[in-house]
């Protein structure tokens, strides 16, 4: 560690995931000394607990559930089994064959001094790593958020997305609180694997940021796999494998996942050393440049109150180390930051999805679209919002690859498109993104017809007028 500590770094990154990763790496192309701390290993949630291997379960579930399916498209499969310990290892597989690109060596090999250790800030400018005192002259802060874990009497042996990949056998009855993003995608992976499962969640719906129709879509299609859905419930009490309702319902299980959110990682940072100013959560307050409170300080990724993203966290991270290091104001775009749901179907939402004044929207469903019907995937739509000037503001879709689809919403909606710029723009045929083309299309020609109509009877109203003037009066 010596010469971490006898050098002032340009910038140091508190904080390896995704955030922490992209801050460094831009910050050392832009020609700074980075030193980037690391508690654990580099890769964050996404690649080791998050993203990653929820994503490669999920493809091992929808296998399984595939071939459930298959026999109503005439294609028949005996015999089907579930071996968990395979499906680790694939999970496992899609781990290590990511993970060297976010390794150590490869971001020391990038520019990077990478160091393991527990950071907190001693001052401005100093912070500990462990034993060891480093000076730097700006930092960025990117050290993510972990599950929440209620307080619940009785609640002690249970599991979170952090530990639910120690599984070593598949749980014969899981239940899973919290009905977000993690509870459904989990649910759904280990109901169709084998499970079964019961979904507790607090409000009226899951996944309570979609609109109704899609989020009643997907719980339809959890309720197909076997999930047991509670919503608008509490968990009042646990006992060694049973919790108790606010209803009073009871439900037993094996294993208890925890699914309600994550908290910023700021309690031991030492934060107000730097006058780094956090909300009641305790998240990292930044402004549009993802600067602190602390002009010197910026942060991104889980541990500020946008949206909890890796997608987010990489773009967000690249602006304030390139503000930091360069001096600039470069401001984060907020209006169009896609979100998807990756259960089957996945659910993918983007800017402003919610009926608004002066806004209009268009809803195409999936029951007639070519697609969606050779597939036999018809439960499912493409929604587009356009404000008073036609422009695209917001979009919901609902179907397989829905995620592949959002992108070029996102791209739209970003670059203030109309929704004839989509409907003049040819797609390919047959696609699932058919769907928001036709939407698109649908919306132009309703504005036509309504165009056409306001000018005939403006028309109409002149001609009515003229002949009126024209017309010798009888009396
Ligand atoms: C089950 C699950 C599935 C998900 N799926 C998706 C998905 O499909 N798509 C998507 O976009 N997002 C997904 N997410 C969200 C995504 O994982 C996070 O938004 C993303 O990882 C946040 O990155 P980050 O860099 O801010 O934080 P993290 O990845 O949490 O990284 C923070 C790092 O900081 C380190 N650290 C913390 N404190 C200190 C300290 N004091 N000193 C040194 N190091 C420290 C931690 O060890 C950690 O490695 C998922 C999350 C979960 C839980
Ligand atoms: N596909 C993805 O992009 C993806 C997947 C997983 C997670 N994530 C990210 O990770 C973050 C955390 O995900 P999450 O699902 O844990 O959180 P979340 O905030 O998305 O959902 C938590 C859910 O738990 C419910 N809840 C809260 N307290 C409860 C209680 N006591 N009992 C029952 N239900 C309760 C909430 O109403 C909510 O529906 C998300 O914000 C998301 O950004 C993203």
């Amino acid at each position: 560690m010596k010469n971490v500590e006898t050098k002032v770094w340009d910038l140091l990154v508190v904080g390896g995931g995704s955030a922490g990763i992209v801050a460094a790496k831009t910050a050392v192309k832009l020609g700074a000394s980075v030193l980037l701390a690391e508690q654990q290993r580099p890769g964050g949630d996404c690649l080791w607990t998050g993203c990653v291997p929820s994503k490669s379960l999920l493809a091992a579930a929808h296998h399984r559930a595939g071939i459930r399916k298959s026999a109503a498209l005439g294609v028949h499969a005996q015999g089907v089994t579930v071996d968990f310990a395979a499906v680790r290892q694939h999970v496992n597989t899609a781990i290590r064959t990511i993970e060297p690109v976010d390794a150590p060596e490869t971001l020391q090999a990038g520019g990077i001094h990478v160091v393991k250790g527990t950071v907190t800030f001693i001052g401005d400018g100093k912070a500990a790593i462990g034993g060891d005192r480093v000076a730097y002259r700006q930092a960025v802060i990117a050290t993510g958020a972990s599950p929440i874990v209620p307080r619940i009497p009785g609640l002690r042996d249970f599991l979170t997305s952090e530990t639910i990949w120690g599984l070593t056998e598949l749980p014969p009855r899981l239940l899973v609180l919290g009905g977000g993003s993690v509870g459904c995608e989990l649910s759904q992976a280990f109901a169709r694997l084998g499970s079964s499962v019961t979904l507790v969640e607090a409000t009226d719906q899951i996944l309570p940021a979609e609109s109704p129709d899609a989020a009643a879509i997907i719980a339809d299609s959890l309720r197909q796999d076997g999930v047991n859905i509670l919503t608008g419930r509490a968990l009042t009490e646990v006992t060694e494998h049973t919790a108790v309702l606010a209803d009073r319902t009871r439900v037993e299980f094996d294993q208890l996942l925890i699914a309600v959110g994550r908290r910023a990682r700021t309690a031991k940072l030492g934060l107000e050393h730097l006058g780094v100013a956090a909300d009641e959560q305790g998240r990292i307050v930044v402004d549009r440049s993802m600067r602190t409170s602390n002009p010197r300080i910026w942060a991104a990724g889980d541990v500020t109150p946008l949206p909890q993203f890796t997608h987010t966290a990489g773009a967000f991270a690249s602006i304030a180390a390139s503000n930091a290091i360069l001096g600039l104001r470069r401001k984060a775009t907020t209006s169009a930051i896609p979100r998807v749901t990756f259960t089957a179907p996945e659910v993918a939402s983007v800017g402003h999805t919610r009926a608004a004044h002066g806004t209009r929207q268009q809803t195409i469903t999936h029951d007639h679209l070519d697609r969606a019907v050779t597939d036999d995937e018809r439960r499912g739509f493409s929604r587009l919002h356009f404000d008073r000037k036609g422009r695209i503001v917001g979009a919901t879709v609902v179907s397989p690859r829905a995620g592949e689809t959002i992108g070029e919403l996102t791209l739209a909606i970003r670059l203030g498109l109309r929704g004839r710029d989509l409907a003049g723009t040819i797609h390919p045929y047959p696609t699932f993104s058919d769907g928001a083309w036709n939407a698109a299309i649908a919306d132009t020609r309703d504005q036509l017809d309504a165009r056409s109509a306001r000018r005939v009877i403006r028309g109409l109203a002149r001609a009515r007028s003229m002949w009126l003037r024209l017309r010798p009066r009888r009396h």
